[in-house]
């Protein structure tokens, strides 16, 4: 392409980018909390390299297992993530020896506890449901978060791990882990996201049926060849470290694109091919006259280095 031609037509189309008043809008983040500010009980929360930032299951003496801090703390963790401009990319991984023993089984006694206090069918009732929404919202928590999610699993992802693992958008795991829908052992239809989400994800339904009814372990070689993982490593090691690369990569990514792939792959798993069509058009109307754009083009049509990308 004529260089000259292309960036006077590229010039033109910017002018807009530089008025002040796009750029303080562009800047404000009045609403947003920068992650690094936030405490959490159960969760360590670091940035590894720019733009990347690193959640980590943080109960290792209690092998990682869900309390409701837990729940809680991740739903708090990934909006925050959601608005923080200084995030692009998240990785989510456990500390010590697995990945995660699931729910907190001490939780379902003092639940019995609380229930207890209650003779009353709607009382009762409305405990109940309020738990179970927001053990949702933790779970829902990593989907809801525009930013891509890559969780980083080894050995044991049991129960409510394999619930948390459906909700992020690229699964990596060490050759010694296996998932399971353990609820059925603990005498309940799961209820937090994964009969909704492990069906889409492995496109085989009587696999999925049989994985949720039986509670059956599966392992890393069988993830792999159902579509659950998209890459298995020796350790946990060369995991963590192709994980970075990965998100590195994709952190030098525009913003604004990983965020519209991520929002338009969502929800053309819950729509139809024509809706998901009209769905990135009306977001892509707008989102092409973005400068990311303009500027990613501007370096592929010139042979340029890659663009930096503002932040989002
Ligand atoms: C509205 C609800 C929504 C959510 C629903 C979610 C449901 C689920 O997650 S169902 C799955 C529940 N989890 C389990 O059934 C796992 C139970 N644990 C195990 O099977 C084994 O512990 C495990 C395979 C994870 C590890 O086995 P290993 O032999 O290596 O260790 P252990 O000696 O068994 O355990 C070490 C200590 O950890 C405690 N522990 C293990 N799992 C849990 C747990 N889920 N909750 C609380 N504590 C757990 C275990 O009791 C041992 O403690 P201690 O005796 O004090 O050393």
């Amino acid at each position: 392409m004529n260089k000259k031609l292309f960036t006077t037509s590229l010039r033109l189309s910017q002018n807009m980018f530089l008025r002040p008043q796009f750029i303080r809008e562009q800047n404000s983040s009045a609403e947003a909390q920068p992650t690094s500010s936030c405490k959490f009980e159960t969760l360590s929360v670091t940035v590894p390299k720019p733009f990347v930032y690193h959640v980590e299951l943080n109960r290792p003496e209690k092998l990682n297992a869900f309390n409701h801090r837990m729940f809680t703390e991740l739903t708090h963790c990934f909006k925050a993530l959601h608005k923080d401009e200084d995030c692009r990319v998240v990785l989510i991984s456990a500390a010590g020896r697995l990945f995660t023993a699931g729910l907190d089984l001490s939780s379902v006694a003092s639940l019995g506890q609380k229930l207890a206090e209650h003779e009353d069918v709607a009382r009762r009732c409305k405990i109940l449901r309020e738990l179970i929404i927001t053990y949702q919202d933790g779970m829902s928590a990593a989907e809801k978060c525009v930013k891509p999610v890559i969780s980083l699993v080894h050995n044991a992802c049991i129960g409510a791990g394999t619930d948390l693992i459906a909700a992020v958008d690229i699964r990596y795991c060490t050759e010694d882990t296996y998932f399971q829908v353990k609820e059925i052992e603990l005498g309940m239809a799961a209820d937090v996201g994964v009969l909704q989400r492990l069906p889409r994800i492995i496109g085989n339904a009587s696999l999925a049926n049989e994985l949720c009814l039986t509670g059956r372990k599966i392992d890393a070689k069988e993830s792999m060849e159902a579509g659950l993982v998209s890459k298995v490593f020796k350790d946990k090691e060369s995991m963590m470290a192709s994980g970075l690369e990965l998100a590195e990569s994709l952190a030098q990514r525009s913003p604004v694109a990983l965020q519209m792939i991520k929002r338009n792959i969502l929800f053309s798993r819950d729509h139809g091919v024509d809706a998901g069509l009209q769905h990135i058009a009306d977001w892509n109307q707008a989102m092409l006259q973005s400068e990311d754009f303009m500027n990613a083009a501007m370096a592929l049509a010139t042979k340029g280095p890659p663009p930096s990308f503002a932040k989002l």
